[in-house]
Order: structure tokens, then sequence, then C-alpha cells
């Protein structure tokens, strides 16, 4: 029965499949298989009402392993990706939304978000580099270590901020805090960074005690949602990997958040991961990494910058760069992976380390993208008038 469910369904795709199910059968689908999925023991009774949730969650509680290329393996997710969507309307992720309350409240977004970055400091450490940057990196040569590639990243997305001494910045989402303290040294500026993870905040208080950057750093447990323009108000914004967390139906309302904490001509770098597909919702990823989440599109994000009167100055995709950042927080995972299992388990461990690969291929093949857009509010007349500035030291 269970086993004719899945014939059918196997039977629906583009592109060759291999099956060597729980009694030793083997079926191929179509020719020239690349991916073999080999049964190591019989599943529990399944609906395929939304195929990619089913089969990821079958996955990741070792109904089955995979032999093939994770590239392989994406190419076909993405072929069929209309056969693995959910089939009818997905009573899962609105219950789940509904329990989560997203969209809701503080206390709901904290928990989405606590529920990813709060899994511990020492987690991360295990597979970041020591910056803990937890976002792409930027390669300028093809022998940049992670860490050598995050420091570019900063400086990169900085320069972009063409900041002046002694002026005001905001990072909405600010991570472990790295961008924080090499903004207050490198340029002067007073920063002020934002998050929703307690981990992170207790973090940064430590760091700016051990810095001694009491007067240029402020980190504070809040959502953007709570920013006040009565009280802050910002020369430069930058946001980095944080957007995704926002949530479709929050887009307008995160613009003119920001639009009404930065003065007249600021500029706001804004670093997101871009989809090919509006309304794209991908159920697995929601379920366990990234509960709430929402990956944009460029022409999404492009259309609704006018409504808040942010000019686009500069657009740039790190597409290959997010690969291979991906790449090297995925290999230092599997070097630790032992460790891993024995603090989380072997649900948990399969989890994150089919997160860190498929979205690592799916870079590589473009099924998604990453842009950093910098803009500004209103006209600005001081900013440089060519971008030759971000290729020089
Ligand atoms: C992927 S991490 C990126 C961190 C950092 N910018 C970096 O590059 O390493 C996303 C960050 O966004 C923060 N975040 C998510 N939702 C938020 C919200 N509503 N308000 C403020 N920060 C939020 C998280 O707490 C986390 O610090």
């Amino acid at each position: 029965m269970k086993k004719e469910l899945l014939d059918v369904f196997l039977k629906k795709l583009q592109g060759g499949i291999r099956v060597v199910y729980w009694d030793n059968e083997e079926r191929t689908y179509n020719n020239n298989p690349k991916i073999t999925i080999r049964f190591l023991k019989e599943p529990p009774l399944i609906s395929l009402d939304d195929p990619l949730l089913t089969l990821g969650d079958l996955y990741i509680e070792e109904y089955f392993d995979i032999e093939g290329t994770i590239e392989d393996l994406m190419e076909l997710l993405e072929t069929n990706k209309n056969i693995f969507r959910p089939q009818k309307k997905n009573t899962f992720m609105t219950t789940l939304n509904t329990t989560l309350g997203i969209g809701k409240s503080k206390e709901k977004d904290m928990k989405n978000i606590q529920k990813h970055y709060d899994l511990g400091n020492d987690f991360f450490s295990l597979w970041l580099d020591s910056s803990m940057c937890y976002s792409c990196a930027y390669f300028k040569t093809p022998t940049d270590s992670l860490e050598q590639a995050q420091r570019n990243k900063i400086s990169h997305s900085l320069k972009k901020l063409n900041l002046q001494k002694g002026e005001k910045l905001l990072d909405i989402g600010c991570g472990w805090g790295e961008l924080l303290f090499e903004a207050a040294t490198k340029y002067g500026v007073y920063v002020t960074g934002i998050t929703l993870s307690q981990e992170q905040f207790s973090h940064i208080k430590e760091q700016i005690e051990l810095r001694n950057l009491f007067e240029k750093v402020e980190v504070r447990l809040e959502s953007y949602e709570e920013l006040d323009p009565k009280k802050d108000l910002f020369d430069k914004i930058i946001s980095i990997g944080m957007f995704e967390h926002v949530g479709q139906k929050r887009i307008p309302g995160f613009m003119k958040k920001t639009s009404s904490v930065l003065k007249r001509s600021g500029i706001f770098m804004l670093h997101t991961i871009t989809g090919l597909e509006e309304g794209g919702q991908h159920s697995w990823m929601n379920k366990h990494i990234f509960p709430g989440g929402y990956i944009p599109t460029v022409r999404e994000i492009i259309n609704i910058l006018p409504d808040y009167d942010f000019r686009v100055l500069h657009v740039e995709s790190l597409r290959r760069h997010y690969a291979r950042t991906l790449e090297y927080w995925s290999k230092n995972y599997e070097t630790h992976k032992d460790e891993i299992e024995k603090k989380f388990g072997r649900t948990f461990l399969r989890m994150w380390d089919i997160y860190l690969k498929g979205c690592a291929a799916s870079f590589k093949l473009g099924f998604i993208d990453i842009h950093q857009f910098t803009l500004s509010l209103g006209i600005n007349n001081d900013y440089p008038e060519t971008f030759e500035f971000l290729y020089k030291d």
C-alpha cells in the first residue's frame, strides 16, 4: 500500500530515479537515474499531500538514505517542483503559522528566532569561523579562507555605506556583532545593533565590555518593529541576512519602519537571499530550520522601494560566494558530527546537514541567489559618483 503510493508519486517525476525498497525490491523510474533512494526500514503510513515535507521528514528520521550528489538531488527537486508542492491547502503550514503566531508579536517572533539562533553559541562556533558571521562571505581570491572572506564581507558591506566619523549606524539583525565592532573601531561611528536572539545579545554585551566599546556600541534585544523614529534616527542602516525572517506580508511594514528611522539622504544596505518565485514557500525549511521565514524575489524588493522613497544606487549578486560559504560551513559541520549527534541526536544531525548541503547546491545551481541592495532615502548628492572606491583598500 505504502509502496504503491510512492510508486504512483515517483511515476509522475521527470528525470531518472532508482528506488531500493525496504524489502529489497528495486524499481527504476525513467532512464539514467543519477539518484538512488535506499530505504533502510519500512516507513509508517504516509500521506503525500505535501511530498517535500513528508519525504524530508522520512529522510531525517533515517527511513532512507540518498545516493548521488546533492546537486543532482536539488536538480531533480527543482525540475519537479510542481509535483513536490503541497497538493491541497497546506493545513500543516496554516496550523504551524497559527501556533507560532507568525507576524503577530515580538514574543512569537522571538520564539521563531530563538528556536534557530539560541541552539547555543557553542553549536554555531563549531562550524562558523571565529568572527561568528552567519551570512554570505566574500571571497576576493580563490585561496581566501572562510575567516578572511568573512572579514572581506564586513569590509565590502561597510564601504557601501560611505560612513563618516561620528555618524549613527543601525545594524538590523546584528548576529554575534562582529560588524558592529568593526564599524565602531575602523570608522569611528556610533553603532546600534538589534537582535532577537538572547544568546547573541549576551555575547555582544560581553564583547562590548571586553573591548571597552561602551561609548561606541550599543546592543538591544528588540525587533525592528519596535524602532521608534522619535528616539531612533540614523545616518545609515545595514541589515545582513535578516530580511529573510520578515515574512512576505510584513515587507511593506519593514520598508516603512526603516524609512522612518533613516535620515533624509541616508544610506541603507540591504543584504538578503532572493528567490525566483514570488510567494514560494518551503514547508520543510519553515518547519525545521526557519519558522516564519520567506525568501523575497528581486522584483518584489525593487517594486516596493519607491513607495517609501528608497532610490536604488547599486545592486550586487553574491550567489557563488554563498555557495562557497555554505560549502565551508558544511565541511566544518561534518568534522564535528560526532559531537553534534551526541548533543542533539541523529535526527537533528541529519536535518542541519541536509539544510547546509541543500542550500550550498541551490546557490550553486542558481535556484536561489543573494543580493546586496544599496539604497538612499530620497536623493543623495554626496555619495561617490562611481563605485571604484569599493575595490580600493
Ligand atoms: C542570519 S542572522 C545574520 C546575522 C548577522 N547579520 C551576520 O551577518 O552574521 C539573522 C539575524 O537577524 C536577527 N533577527 C531576526 N528577526 C529579527 C527581528 N524581527 N528584529 C531584529 N532582529 C531580527 C536574528 O536575531 C539574527 O541576529
